[in-house]
Order: C-alpha cells, then sequence, then structure tokens
C-alpha cells in the first residue's frame, strides 16, 4: 500500500508537526510503500506552506514515483490504491489511458485488464477533466491527495466505499494534516480523525479562511438539487421480495459472472513479471473460501502459488494451543477446495500456511498494532487489528500444498509469503445478511427491517472496519483487496430482492413437528453448492478476533467490554 502525508502551515512555520512526531509518521509510511519515498515541498507564500510526502508500493508497471508532479502544470498527485477501470462519461478516455486493448477479453467491460499505472493515468484525468468528473468515473480502492496549482486548492479524497485509510488533523486553524496513519502520542501527534467516507473534499488556498467544501455522494434517486454532489455507481439497497423463484438461476449465473469479474479485476492489476503470486487471508468461512475457488478457476493454467494464510492466537485465557475454530475449519475447507472439480488438474499451487501467533509475540508487538489503529482505540478493534496484523505478515509454516513436490512444504521451516497482494472476504456480510443480529431481526420481523439494517452496516464499512484494516494490513508492505466491494458486484448485490440473500425454510420430523431455520448469504451459498463445496456451504459467521482467537487474551479480562478503551 501507499503512504501518503500531506500539511498546509501558515505563520512560515516549518512543519505541521515536531521533527520527532514527523519521523514517525514517516517511519511509518516507509513500511507500507517500501518501493521509494519522496517530499515535495510548494511555498505558496512567505506565511504558507504546502508538504507532501509520500511512499510507494509499486504495483502496476511502470514504477511511479510520488508525490508525482506534472510537469505542466506543476500540480501535485498522491494516491493510494488501485485503479481497475473507468467508468461512464470518461470510459473511453480513461480506458485508452488504463488498458492495453490487447489485454481485454471477449466479455469486454466486465473483465478490463487495468496494465497501465494508474496514479500518472489519474493525474492525467485530474488535469484534464478536473477532480469530481474524475472520481465519478473512476472504480477501485483508494485514497488520494491532489493539489491543483492552477486553481490553488487541494482536494481529498477515499472512494466513494472507502476502501482505503486517510485520517485528518484540523487542530490548528487555518492549517489542516493528511495522512495515511497517525501513529498515537498522548502529548503531540493526537486529534486525528478519519477523513469521513461519502464525500470529496476541497480546500480553496486562495479565499479568506481557507474554506473547506466538501461534495457528497448522492444516489441516482435522491433530490440532487441543492448543491453539486456525486452519483454512487450502485442504487440504494432494494427492499423488496421476488415473489416467484423462477429467477433464481437468473440470479445466481448474475452473482457467478459478477463475482468472478471483481476477483479478476484485482489479479491482473498486478505487476505480472515481479509479483505474480497470491494470497488468501483464509479462515475457511465461506466468503473467503469462495473467493479462493474462484480465484483458482482464474488461474486454473497459470504456474502460480495461492497462499491461503490462516492465522491463530496462543490465549492463555481459553487456552486450547492454536487448534482454535479457524484453524480447524481452514484446514477443512482446505481439503474440500481441492476436492472440488474445479480444481481438477490445476496447475496453480495452493497452499495451507499456518500462521500460529505466541502470547509473547502478542506483548512485543501490542503497542505498534495500537498506534496503527489509532484513531481507533477500543478493545474489539485491537483483537481485530492483531489478527489481520499477523495475518497480513504472512509468516508461518506451510503444512499443506496441492502439490507434492512444493519445496516449501516444511512443518519445521518458517515461511514468509512474497504474496503483496491479500484477498479479503470482507462486506459479503454486509451485502448478503451474514451476521447473526440479520438472522434474530428476520426471526422478530421478517424482511420488515432487513434492509434498513444491510443498508446501516454497508454505509457504515468505511468507518468501523476499511481504513483501520488497511492501516494495520499494509505495515508490511502488503496491500488488501476486497472483490465483494467491487462497485459492479456491489451494484448486483444491492439491486438483488433481499429473498436473495436471507431466506426461511421449514423441516418437519418425522413426529410432524415443524422447525423453521433461517439462512442468510442465500446466493453465495447456493454458488458453493454449485461448484462443489457442500460442507462450506453451510458455514455460519464466526468473526475474527473469535475464530482466530485473538479477543481478550490476557486471564482475568474476561469480563472486559469490547467497547471500552484498548490499555
Ligand atoms: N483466522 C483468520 N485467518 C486469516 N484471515 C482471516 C481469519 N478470519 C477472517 N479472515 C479474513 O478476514 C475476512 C473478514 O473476516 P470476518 O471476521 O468478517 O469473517 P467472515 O465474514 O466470517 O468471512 P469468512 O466467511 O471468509 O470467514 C475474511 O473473509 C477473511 O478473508
Ligand atoms: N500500493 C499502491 O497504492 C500502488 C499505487 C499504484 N497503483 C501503483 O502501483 O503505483
Amino acid at each position: 500500500m501507499c503512504g501518503i502525508f500531506f500539511s498546509i502551515v501558515q505563520d512560515g512555520r516549518d512543519a505541521f508537526l515536531a521533527k520527532p512526531q514527523l519521523e514517525r509518521i514517516y517511519d511509518a509510511l516507509r513500511c507500507r510503500g517500501p518501493d521509494c519515498s519522496n517530499q515535495v515541498v510548494v511555498q505558496l507564500s512567505e506565511q504558507c506552506k504546502l508538504t507532501f510526502f509520500s511512499t510507494v508500493l509499486s504495483m502496476r508497471d511502470p514504477l511511479t514515483v510520488q508525490p508525482l508532479q506534472s510537469a505542466t502544470t506543476s500540480s501535485v498527485l498522491q494516491f493510494n490504491g488501485e485503479i481497475y477501470d473507468v467508468a461512464g462519461e470518461l470510459e473511453g478516455r480513461g480506458r485508452d489511458l488504463l488498458v492495453d486493448e490487447t489485454e481485454l477479453d471477449e466479455a469486454g467491460c466486465s473483465t478490463v485488464c487495468s496494465s497501465r499505472n494508474d496514479t500518472s493515468v489519474v493525474m492525467h484525468l485530474f488535469e484534464e477533466f478536473g477532480v469530481l468528473k474524475t472520481v465519478q468515473c473512476l472504480r477501485g480502492e483508494y485514497a488520494f491527495v491532489y493539489y491543483d496549482a492552477v486553481e490553488r486548492c487541494v482536494w481529498w479524497a477515499r472512494d466513494c466505499i472507502g476502501r482505503r485509510s486517510l485520517l485528518m488533523n484540523q487542530t490548528v486553524p487555518g492549517e489542516l494534516a493528511l495522512s495515511s496513519v497517525a501513529p498515537f502520542d498522548a502529548e503531540l501527534c493526537k486529534d486525528w480523525i478519519e477523513v469521513p467516507g461519502g464525500s470529496v473534499y476541497k480546500i480553496d488556498l486562495s479565499a479568506v479562511g481557507m474554506p473547506v467544501t466538501s461534495f457528497p455522494w448522492r444516489h441516482a434517486s435522491d433530490d440532487l438539487t441543492d448543491q453539486p454532489c456525486l452519483i454512487y455507481p450502485y442504487p440504494e439497497i432494494n427492499p423488496s421480495v421476488s415473489v416467484s423463484d423462477d429467477d433464481n438461476s437468473s440470479f445466481l449465473s448474475q452473482f457467478e459472472s459478477s463475482l468472478h469479474a471483481a476477483v479478476k479485476r484485482r489479479v491482473l492489476a498486478i505487476n505480472q513479471t515481479a509479483h505474480s503470486n497470491y494470497a488468501v487471508l483464509f479462515s475457511g468461512g465461506i466468503d473467503c473460501t469462495v473467493l479462493t475457488q474462484i480465484l483458482t478457476t482464474i488461474l486454473h493454467d497459470h504456474h502460480t502459488t495461492i497462499d491461503l494464510l490462516n492465522v491463530a492466537f496462543e490465549n492463555p485465557r481459553t487456552g486450547g494451543g492454536y487448534a482454535t475454530p479457524d484453524r480447524l475449519l481452514g484446514r477443512r475447507s482446505f481439503e474440500e477446495l481441492l476436492g472440488a472439480p474445479g480444481f481438477a488438474n490445476a496447475q496453480c499451487v495452493l497452499r495451507f500456511v499456518e500462521i500460529d501467533v505466541p502470547f509473547a509475540l502478542v506483548q512485543e508487538y501490542k503497542s505498534q498494532v495500537a498506534e496503527l489503529m489509532y484513531p481507533k482505540t477500543s478493545v474489539m478493534d485491537f483483537s481485530i487489528a492483531l489478527a489481520f496484523f499477523f495475518a497480513a505478515r504472512g509468516v508461518g509454516r506451510v503444512v499443506a500444498s496441492s502439490a507434492a513436490t512444493d519445496a516449501d512444504l516444511d512443518l519445521a521451516k518458517e515461511y514468509s509469503t512474497p504474496s503483496r497482494v491479500l484477498f479479503s472476504g470482507l462486506g459479503a456480510d454486509e451485502l448478503y445478511a451474514g451476521y447473526s443480529r440479520h438472522t434474530a431481526g428476520f426471526r422478530r420481523q421478517g424482511y420488515q427491517s432487513l434492509a434498513a439494517e444491510l443498508a446501516l452496516d454497508f454505509g457504515r464499512l468505511h468507518e468501523r472496519n476499511l481504513g483501520r484494516d488497511d492501516r494495520v494490513g499494509a505495515c508490511w508492505g502488503k496491500e488488501l483487496r476486497y472483490p465483494f466491494l467491487d462497485e459492479d458486484f456491489v451494484n448486483f448485490s444491492l439491486s438483488c430482492p433481499l429473498n436473495y440473500k436471507m431466506r426461511a425454510s421449514n423441516t418437519t420430523a418425522d413426529d410432524g413437528s415443524i422447525t423453521t431455520s433461517i439462512t442468510g448469504k442465500y446466493l453465495i451459498r447456493q454458488y458453493a453448492r454449485k461448484v462443489g463445496l457442500p460442507q462450506v456451504a453451510e458455514e455460519s459467521k464466526r468473526a475474527i478476533q473469535f475464530g482466530a482467537r485473538s479477543a481478550k487474551m490476557e486471564v482475568g479480562t474476561g469480563k472486559v467490554k469490547g467497547t471500552d478503551t484498548f490499555k
């Protein structure tokens, strides 16, 4: 993941923070982007100075140094993330820049191969069409800061779903700082907040008082008359329930093609020569197992490896060693994947990588994890962040492999995944009603409140999960990719009637008694059955901190609440 730090300081001051604090931020950013780092300073006036510091984890050819400064306008771009496609009004121009035509597949837009460096494409589009028009058309997971030297303003945003971290600090009047991470320091480096998702922001450097304007994302169905805005590339959730099941196979095939395309975009947008292997954050649950199955079909004929990273914690409070629920499930799902018909004769190699985290290692890294997750501070955030931190580190042992001759298959040898890209199944529960509280709500009220609850869950992913997970996972020079949060897949999923997400079914026992069971993630389960994963298809949700046992590890903390502040 790339790293961004930007600041505006006034009154002739040199820097937003004292040197030690700034260096700490720069060090954290260098971990995110180990390929290069650079600083650009723009002295706007004697009083006002702009500082841009960037680091790059290069994923797309050619390596594009950041901050990227335009030779023609002197504008400056800091970009963290991936653009997979350019749609809508700028489709033609954007794709010309982004896509190597020869790599377009027959299906056209749904499997665009984004093969050119996207940072320079974004810069081109910003200069040619302006920020709002461009952002409206970009498809991908990103955060950016852009100084428009012609208009003398600075723009910043996270993508419309908020899949990358960006923090802001506006405690000093007239000044501003933005950063991908901001290690917490109680004295000198506090008061950061996550840039609220759902808007693009602009500060006008020429206007008196340097006002900030926000341009919100709205749905096409909203009243759009009051202020300039952007239109989400997906609708509001469809609250309807379809009356007949005639469309079942059509919904399933749309689900399948849309999710395949989302995974494929994220596979193709990797510098194939340098980093052509893959890793999945693998709990063994249905979401990440389905993603792995799709990866194996896309990479079926490629001589490459897919590392399935499964993290488990030694938890002194609960005991039980590393035989955590996710470890047991992970092993079982790995076997099921190997036996699925689609995997027969595959050239790609699947490996199960066990990442065991002893309690002593947690003690060693816990202050780093707490700093990275900041401004999240709760006990629950910490236990989730800890699990992502060690899973993303990718250091474990290859305990099983689909290739009998796999040289890394050695129970005694430490193995570190070379993959820079980590696939995650996040988002499936929010789109397809995977939480137990969805089931409980459905049991009480049927479909009545489900749509509202799902809309709420999806809409707060940026503040609850995505910023934190980016900050924590990226510190190892890795990049999280979320196929379930692909805009086109989200578009399909939000449009799909609620009964393709959650359903009740009755079973009659021999004594005639009827039991009603409620199942969420209907289409995901149907897909798993279709591709030969019947056991995985029955799996229920288990959150990472319980599956990996990273929650409340210290003896005597059993009664601590998840919402308490982590100390
Ligand atoms: N123990 C684990 N080891 C490695 N990665 C994990 C683990 N648990 C969860 N993950 C990753 O984090 C993602 C989101 O985790 P979450 O807790 O929401 O699990 P989930 O929704 O039950 O997903 P899944 O069905 O894939 O388990 C998972 O899809 C997976 O990619
Ligand atoms: N890690 C990143 O954010 C990568 C930025 C950009 N996609 C590149 O490959 O240069």
